[in-house]
Formats: structure tokens, sequence, C-alpha cells
């Protein structure tokens, strides 16, 4: 456990020619993910230079890196064209003009280093799973609760899980709330893929490996979110990597959660499919919304198809929600063809940037970054794992106090 230490400046965003506050961040590791949110910056720091839009204006900089390794951060700092680079992240939570950062390293030390970015007073994006067991989430959520007291001041730490920052999610969001689908009975979610390169994915699932940990968790995310409520019980079943339980892995998942009232989520995932694929889908008494990339869209095309039945006259429309202009046979409405990663950092460099200013914090306790949306993920994670181990259908607590309406 990371001892605590106190930081008697905290930094804030830094202002660009427009007074516009931009976050400074620190990346954490040269891992391949942090390609998603660089390609953002550098889209972002484009355009406004050639936009005057306020559309256009990069809301965040990247003002350093940090690695184990110091050549490998300063080869990435030049290759990115990012200002400092430091050999150790102790060195980079010490830089008073970093004001938040993205953790992206393997699983098993995302917890650690929360907890030490707290303790520097950093606002934290941590890649997802933030977190890998109810213990660890409790830890990362008395640091803070405890920096925050101490500080007076609100930190954000928010769990990097792109898919709730798309079109398509808003758009099943306004689906739900408009009632059209019925009363929900039970939903859908997959995403495989073949893991062709060695990396943490591989170690075992007490050390964040396996398909639940890495895809798996997807669906689970986008339900919770989506239902606005957690799990009362589930079951799992999966094919491990080996026989050896304290080493192995789930190459394969699947599992069953139930929430509050019967609604089901049935969830399946893979690290050993020849190909990659991904859906949700959601039915109700009503119609169904289906999608076909629904985690990581990609293209004006990921939209959602959504089938309704007619109470009265029996008849079935169906609707294309998407951008694609291709779609001109069925009725269409278009979706902001958005980047993931994007909608993921502007939401949490708004949120950085309003509780920096002192402005309102009643969003931050509302919204899903929340510390607690982690902690009801870790606890449905560690019940489906516990469940394939003992072949027993798990019951869960519902989720932290308050988690589920805090989502
Ligand atoms: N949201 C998304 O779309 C995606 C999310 N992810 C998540 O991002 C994270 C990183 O995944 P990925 O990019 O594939 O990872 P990589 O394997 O590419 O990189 C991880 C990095 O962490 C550092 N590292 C490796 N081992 C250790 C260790 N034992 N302790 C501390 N640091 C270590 C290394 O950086 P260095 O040598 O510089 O220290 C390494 O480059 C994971 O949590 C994963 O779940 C991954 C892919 C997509
Ligand atoms: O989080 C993830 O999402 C996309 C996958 O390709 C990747 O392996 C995983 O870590």
């Amino acid at each position: 456990m990371a001892e605590q230490t106190t930081t008697t400046t905290p930094p804030s965003p830094s202002s660009d020619k427009n007074s516009k506050k931009k976050v400074r961040l620190g990346i954490m590791s040269t891992a391949a993910v942090t390609r998603h949110i660089l390609g953002v910056i550098a889209a972002l720091n484009n355009n406004s230079q050639n936009d005057d839009s306020s559309r256009h204006d990069a809301f965040v900089t990247v003002a350093a890196v940090s690695s184990r390794d110091a050549v490998k951060a300063s080869e990435f700092a030049a290759k990115h064209n990012i200002p400092r680079s430091y050999g150790s992240h102790e060195e980079l939570l010490a830089d008073p003009d970093v004001d938040a950062v993205y953790i992206t390293m393997p699983n098993h030390v995302h917890s650690e280093w929360i907890i030490r970015s707290i303790a520097a007073g950093k606002h934290v994006l941590c890649e997802k799973p933030m977190v890998l067991s109810s213990e660890e989430a409790a830890r990362v959520h008395e640091a803070h609760s405890h920096y925050c007291a101490l500080h007076g001041r609100t930190l954000i730490v928010m769990e990097a899980v792109m898919s709730l920052y798309t079109p398509q999610t808003r758009q099943l969001e306004n689906l739900l709330s408009s009632g059209s689908l019925g009363q929900l009975q039970y939903l859908r979610g997959s995403f495989q893929y073949n893991m062709t390169r060695n990396s943490f994915r591989s170690s075992s699932t007490k050390e964040g490996g396996g398909s639940l940990w890495d895809v798996g968790c997807y669906p689970i995310y986008l339900a919770r979110y989506l239902l606005k409520q957690e799990p009362v019980s589930c079951s799992g079943t999966a094919v491990w990597s080996s026989d050896d339980h304290e080493t192995n892995y789930d190459a394969t998942f699947s599992g069953t959660l139930t929430f509050p009232g019967g609604v089901a989520l049935h969830i399946d995932s893979s690290l050993v499919t020849p190909f990659g694929t991904a859906s949700f889908e959601l039915h109700g008494t009503k119609g169904s919304a289906i999608l076909s990339n629904p985690f990581k869209p990609s293209s004006s095309a990921d939209g959602i198809v959504v089938n309704v039945v007619d109470q009265e006259t029996g008849k079935l429309s169906t609707t294309f929600l998407s951008s694609s202009p291709t779609a001109a046979a069925l009725s269409t409405t278009t979706l902001d063809a958005t980047n993931p990663y994007h909608g993921e950092l502007r939401r949490f460099c708004d949120l950085v940037v309003m509780v920096s200013s002192n402005s309102s914090t009643e969003e931050v306790v509302v919204c899903s970054t929340n510390p607690q949306f982690a902690l009801g993920q870790a606890q449905c994670m560690e019940a489906l794992l516990q469940s394939a181990r003992s072949g027993n259908t798990v019951a869960l607590s519902g989720g932290f106090e308050g988690s589920s309406s805090k989502l």
C-alpha cells in the first residue's frame, strides 16, 4: 500500500490565449493504449490551429510522460512532442505543472498508482479496470475521501471506459427514457478477439489477466450505466487457460447477471476467437435495440437498429440510428460520429476544470465518474469469477451504498 503524502500547492489547469482552461496531463507509461488519447489530442491541436471557433478548442495538453525506463520515456516524448519525460512515475507525480494523470499500466498496479496519484494531489483518469477487487476499490475510495476532506478540494478519479461516452450510448439512454422499448426483459453483450501479442492479459485473473477483465467487462459497465442499478446475483462459466488455479486465466467467459426486477444481462468474452466481434442488445416488451459495434465504434456506420412493435396494429417498424448516409432504405436518424476517446477525455477534462474553478460540484456527485461506479463494477467482476471457479450462483449485495443512484 502506497504511503500517503500531502501537497502544499495544488496545481491548477493552465490558461491558453483565450483564457480557456487547459488540463495539463501526465501520461504514466508508454503503453499501446496511449495512442487513442494521443490521436485525439493531436487532432484537437490540429483543429484549433486551423479553426477559430471554440468548438475546436484544445481543452487538454500533454505536459509530461513517465516510464520505468528513462530512455523509453524520452523517445516517447520526442515522438509525440511532449515537453517533459521522466524515468520514474514518482518524478511525474512531483511535477507541479501536471494537473492530472492518465494511468495506463497493467491492471494489477492500477490501484497502487491511483492512490499515489491522489496523495500527490493529481486528478486521475485510469484505464479500465480501475481496481481488481472490492478491497482495492475500498482503498481507493478511502484515499480519495481522505484527500478531499483533508485538503477541502475535490479530485476527479475517473475510470477510462470510452464506451460510456459515445453518441450511441447517449441514444440508448434516450431510447430507454422514452419508454419506446417497453419494459426491459434482457440484455446481451459480447466482446471477443484473438490475442496475438504477449501481455499482462495472460497473467492470472488475480493479477487482472483473462478475457473478463479485458473485454467481458464492457457489457457490464454499459448495462449498469444504462439501467442505473446494480445486479443482485450472477453466475459464470469459464474456459480456463490451464488447470493451475493459481496462475490460470479465463480464455473465454460466459455469464449472467440478474438485476432487480429480474432483468437479465448475458455476457460473453474471449481472447481466443480467430477474429474480433462485439455486440450489445437490449430487449423490452415492445421492442429491441441492437448495436453492431457498441464498445468502440469507429465508423459512421456503427449505429443502432431499433425494432419496435406497434401495440395497437402489431406492425413492426425499424429505425437505423446512424450517421451513415447509405442507410437510406430504413428510416434514419443521425448520430454525431464522435471518437469515443474524445468523449471520454472531454468529460474528464470538463470535470477537472469544473472542480478546479470551484464551481458547483453537484454534477460530480451524480455523474458516471464517481469512484462508486468502479466499486460496483469490482463487485460484479469478483462475483462472476468466484462463480466460475466454484460452479455456484453468487449473490451480490447490490453494490456499495449509493453506487447505483450516483451513476
Ligand atoms: N480503453 C481501451 O480501449 C483500452 C484499454 N486498455 C487498458 O490499458 C491498459 C494498458 O494496456 P496496453 O496498452 O495493452 O498495455 P501495454 O502492454 O501496451 O503497456 C503497458 C505498459 O505498462 C508498463 N508496464 C509493464 N509492466 C509493468 C509493471 N509490472 N509495472 C508497472 N508498469 C508496467 C510498460 O510501460 P513502461 O515500460 O513505459 O513503464 C508498458 O508499456 C490496461 O489496463 C488495459 O486494460 C488497453 C487497450 C485498449
Ligand atoms: O480495453 C480493451 O478494449 C479493446 C481491446 O482490444 C483491448 O484488448 C482491451 O484491453
